[in-house]
């Protein structure tokens, strides 16, 4: 579980990325342009992705962190997810965006999101670097989205397997 001697099948390029991030980073600040923006980063896999997306927001945000786990070493989510760290700030009256690496199942996401609005902020969206929409256990659309992929376990920027791979800077699985 540790390293592949597999070739790697790259999906989705660096550069393909940056591109995209960048484009919703500029739709991100026009929406938000008038609110309390408070980007909630879940840890580990969006931390990556946030940290681009959000150098391409050009109104003031807050950022934060919060902790979830739910797959553990498998390809398969257990179903139950585990606040491992929690958000620290009080973020009643902000516009929270959950920011993650990918909507799966969307176990993860939905009750996040539940969980976020039961702090009473003034709105909360999601935004994802993945979705993978065939895959879904529960009701969820992305309200922000760089790229839909198919039923793949994909790796790489964020994306883990086993414990590595995260810091692969593009998406890919294994042939
Ligand atoms: O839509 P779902 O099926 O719930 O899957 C999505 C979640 O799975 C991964 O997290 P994981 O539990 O592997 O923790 P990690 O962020 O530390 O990798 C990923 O980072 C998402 O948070
Ligand atoms: N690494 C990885 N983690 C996931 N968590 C939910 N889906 C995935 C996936 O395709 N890859």
């Amino acid at each position: 579980m540790e390293v592949s001697n597999k070739k790697e099948n790259i999906l989705i390029s660096s550069e393909e990325i940056a591109k995209k991030v960048a484009e919703l980073g500029k739709k991100i600040s026009e929406d938000y342009k008038d609110k309390k923006l408070y980007v909630l980063s879940l840890l580990r896999g969006s931390f990556i992705f946030t940290a681009d997306l959000v150098r391409h927001i050009d109104v003031p945000v807050k950022i934060g962190f919060m902790a979830t786990s739910s797959y553990g070493h498998g390809e398969v989510s257990s179903g139950q997810v585990k606040i491992v760290q929690d958000i620290t700030d009080n973020i009643e009256g902000y516009d929270v965006l959950i920011v993650d690496d990918i909507i799966d199942t969307g176990i993860t996401m939905k009750f996040v999101m539940e969980y976020i609005k039961s702090k009473n902020p003034a709105s909360v969206k999601s935004c994802v670097l993945l979705d993978k929409p065939e895959r879904r256990k529960v009701e969820i659309t992305p309200d922000y989205c760089c790229f839909t992929i198919p039923d793949v376990f994909v790796v790489g920027y964020g994306l883990n397997y086993g414990d590595y791979y995260r810091n692969k800077p593009y998406i890919f699985n294994w042939e």
